[in-house]
């Protein structure tokens, strides 16, 4: 059985096949010439290390945004990259399947630019799975069973907060506080207490790095001083990161209170039972679990693979069409 299960989002795309399991897991970056757009130089983790450090001529692109497509162009250079990287096979004329995880909230439009990009970037046949339902089966949970449950997948443009049935969808709101939020809350936290600027991929390992809030750790950052432009470290304490993230994770708390105001009672009921499914990589933002079970009172599961998850899920979706058949409606 070939084909490909993608998981393309904003911070990062993933990819899995049923016989190799994930191939692939890069960052959503890629890098071009100014004046040759549609040729990638550099795509994943090699061009991401570059971000910051750009020499004149050559732009960083991210070709999603809010886990949608913006630019049709830049996402076609970058999914044929991607497609070329994993199916070494194309170069005797195979053309893969694939199955692509699309946010539940996607509109009709930025489904079928995801449908246009795929298949120009040489894929065959492609379906789309909403992602949390790609989620909920990449952990093992039947999206068609009689059953509510709660995915909660916070991930680097957006949080999405999806209720799922037998097959369709309950209920789902979504908010643009997800992991780049987090990155820039702290970004400016820094900025405005500690007077010190950083680059987004120290912010980020300060996020990433945000030590256990019951530690009493503290971290150290290093940046150039606003004022007098000198290279200046920071001693960070525990509670200061949580108080710089607070505004954030609250936010993501309050979508998350609407979306189960939506729910009917029965499914509450089964959700207070099995719990809230929390994936993406927020997920594993420490404490997060702890600060969603004390503001519900429900029990919370994190994915056990809350980055690939998804593409585990879109992966096994090529072997159960019935899933990708009964979310397409
Ligand atoms: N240990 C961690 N703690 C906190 N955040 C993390 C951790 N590891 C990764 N992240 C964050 O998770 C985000 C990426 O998650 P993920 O790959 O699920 O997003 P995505 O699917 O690309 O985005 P989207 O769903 O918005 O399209 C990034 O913002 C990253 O900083």
């Amino acid at each position: 059985m070939g084909g490909l299960g993608i998981d393309l989002g904003t911070a990062n795309t993933v990819v899995g096949t049923p016989d190799d399991g994930i191939v692939l897991n890069e960052p959503s970056f890629m890098l071009v010439r100014t004046k040759e757009p549609n040729r990638a130089l550099a795509i994943g983790t090699e061009a991401r290390s570059l971000v910051g450090r750009t020499p004149i001529g050559i732009t960083p692109v991210r070709p999603l945004r809010d886990g949608v497509i913006v630019d049709l162009e830049s996402a076609r250079t970058f999914v044929t990259a991607i497609v070329k990287r994993v199916s070494p096979g194309r170069r005797y004329g195979v053309r893969p399947k694939a199955v692509i995880s699309v946010p539940a909230g996607a509109t009709p439009l930025e489904r079928r630019a995801l449908l246009e990009v795929g298949h120009e970037a040489g894929l065959r046949k492609v379906g789309l799975v909403p992602e949390p339902v790609a989620g909920a089966l990449g952990c093992g949970i039947n999206p068609l069973e009689p059953r509510a449950h709660l995915v909660v997948d916070i991930g680097g443009g957006t949080s999405e907060i999806t209720a799922i049935c037998f097959g369709g969808i309950l209920s789902h709101r979504s908010c643009r506080l997800a992991g780049d939020e987090l990155t820039n809350a702290l970004y400016h936290y820094l900025r405005e207490e500690h007077n010190i600027v950083v680059g987004e991929l120290t912010a980020e390992r300060a996020k990433l790095g945000a030590p256990d809030t019951d530690e009493g750790q503290s971290l150290v950052v290093e940046g150039r001083d606003a004022a007098t432009g000198r290279a200046r470290f920071v001693t960070l304490e525990t509670e200061e990161i949580v108080d710089a993230l607070r505004a954030t994770t609250a936010g993501i708390v309050h979508t998350l209170t609407e979306c189960l105001e939506d729910l009917p009672p029965q499914a509450i009921g089964d959700v207070m039972s099995e719990g809230l499914l929390v994936i993406g990589g927020g997920a594993m933002l420490r404490g997060l679990s702890q600060l969603l079970e004390e503001a519900f009172g429900f029990p919370v599961k994190t994915a056990e693979r809350p980055l690939t998850c998804v593409a585990e899920g879109a992966t096994a979706c090529l072997v159960h069409p019935e899933v990708v058949a009964a979310y397409s409606s």
